[in-house]
């Protein structure tokens, strides 16, 4: 069942449009300023979102791209005042689906509706029933499923893709999906890492060289742009290219030829671009570090990959994936592992994406090579310092945000505030109990585990044990 958004402040239309969705049958909600916006989608996904221009707190223009970034990778409208051409296109180019101007007839919006639904059913068609080979690419959260979505219609075309996204967070597996699912998957595959190229072979390794071109050229030699002829050429990190090479490489994608090293003539190549970045392009192309040329081709097709963090529902299946991977090459029986081991790595923000999680899950199986259950100790001992930093801080901040609200409580209720002294003594104590309850956990009550994570010295460890009568073992 399809969910819609509706952020209007105006009540005659926000009202419209919130009964018209909701007698169509659809989940929706509404709200009336950006900031209940973004907090409501970040924990609903939606599928469509209609969004007002003008709000209260700001232009609605300005959290397009964060709304589509919401669990539910929504699809946004937006809905402009009568005669402003520059909202309309704004909205385009910052990544909405379409624009309704006011004032609208319901038939309109509903026809709008309908076709932003039929591209997402398809989209996840396209997806489910096996017309997209996914080539160890897991997941089945909206987002990755989105992105999927867009690998297939990439994978119809050729136009250069870019795909965004963090480290380890898979932009050589898409390029590959994208390969693997077009005309070209019976051709080359070459990847190529810019970052890794250095300046004075950049040149000679993408576009080859002649016989004597420079010392050292004792024979001619094919670049990767003539081995990638008929297939596809994914070119990693490339925000790292100087600008000469942006500039041959503009060139091989506008005429579709270029010329090796030393070369007297040009030559051809039918190749199909994919690059990749974690770097913001754009701003590098506002610095005039980057060419806005070559950006304008390479972000022909644009897909934003999801960090981890993000989507952490996909966690199991890619533990899952990868363990009963990890097994079978190296032989040994599939392993399981225990609850606590997954809590583990489901409450940790792995910045290092899946490569980070596929590392600790490797770790993890050579720690328990004979055992069948991988456990919370087999992970790295850095990671699990980690994981235990960040659990106590997440929960820090959440009680923060608790007393915060119950000192504000007391505050307005106008209850007898207790002496200074007492409310902070209760408040250390009972921050203390909570310290130490997770260090004893995350330690497994090892003493030695449990001093270097807490940088406790021995004996004041176990004052502070003793003081709350808690026990390490
Ligand atoms: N959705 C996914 N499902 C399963 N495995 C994944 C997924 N995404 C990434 N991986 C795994 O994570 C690791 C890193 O993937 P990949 O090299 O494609 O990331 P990347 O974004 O290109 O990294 P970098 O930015 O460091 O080059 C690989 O082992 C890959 O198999």
């Amino acid at each position: 069942m399809p969910r819609i958004l509706v952020i209007d402040d105006d009540p005659a239309i926000g009202k419209l449009l919130f009964n018209h969705f909701e007698e169509m049958g659809y989940i929706t909600h509404r709200v009336v300023t950006s900031e209940d916006a973004l907090n409501i989608a970040a924990i609903e996904p939606y599928d469509v979102i209609f969004l007002d221009v003008r709000l209260p707190d700001g232009s609605g223009l300005d959290i397009i791209g964060q709304l589509k970034n919401t669990p539910g990778r929504p699809e946004v409208v937006i809905i402009t005042g009568y005669g402003e051409p520059d909202g309309a296109e704004l909205a385009i180019t910052s990544g909405a689906w379409d624009y309704l101007e006011k004032p609208f007839k319901l038939k309109d919006v509903t026809l709008l509706l309908m076709r932003v639904i039929e591209h997402r059913e398809r989209r996840q068609r396209n997806v489910s029933q096996n017309a997209l080979k996914r080539e160890g690419l897991v997941g089945q959260s909206p987002q990755i499923v989105n992105c999927l979505g867009q690998v297939f219609e990439a994978a119809q075309v050729d136009a250069s893709v870019l795909l965004f996204g963090e480290t380890g967070t898979g932009k050589e597996l898409f390029a590959r999906a994208i390969h693997n699912n077009s005309r070209r998957a019976d051709k080359p595959f070459l990847a190529v890492d810019c970052a890794a190229l250095p300046e004075t072979l950049a040149e000679s390794v993408l576009f080859g060289h002649e016989r004597g071109a420079f010392t050292g050229a004792h024979a001619s030699q094919e670049g990767m742009i003539a081995q990638a002829n008929g297939g596809t050429l994914f070119l990693d990190e490339i925000g790292e290219l100087s600008p000469a090479m942006q500039a041959k490489l503009l060139r091989v994608l506008q005429e579709r030829v270029y010329r090796p090293v030393g070369g007297r003539r040009d030559l051809a190549s039918d190749f199909r671009l994919v690059a990749a970045t974690n770097r913001q392009l754009e701003i590098m192309a506002e610095e005039g570090r980057f060419r806005t040329d070559l950006l304008f081709r390479l972000r022909a097709f644009p897909i934003d990959l999801p960090p981890l963090r993000t989507r952490k529902e996909d966690i199991k299946d890619i533990c899952d994936y990868h363990i009963g991977r990890l097994c079978g090459h190296y032989a040994i029986e599939a392993k399981g592992f225990s609850r606590d081991f997954f809590e583990a790595i489901e409450g940790y923000d792995w910045p290092g994406n899946v490569r980070e999680l596929v590392g600790a899950l490797e770790y993890a199986i050579g720690a328990a090579f004979a055992e069948p259950i991988l456990c919370p100790h087999h992970l790295p001992k850095n990671l699990r310092a980690k994981i235990a930093k960040q659990t106590i801080t997440h929960r820090n901040n959440a009680h923060a945000e608790q007393e915060g609200q119950q000192t504000q409580e007391l505050l307005t209720l106008e209850l007898r505030l207790p002496p200074f002294r007492q409310w902070r003594v209760d408040h250390i104590n009972r921050m203390e109990r909570e310290y130490l309850g997770a260090l004893i956990a995350q330690s497994e009550g090892d003493l030695r585990q449990a001093l270097e994570l807490s940088e406790l010295s021995r004996s004041r460890l176990y004052d502070l044990l003793a003081k709350h009568g808690m026990k390490l073992g």
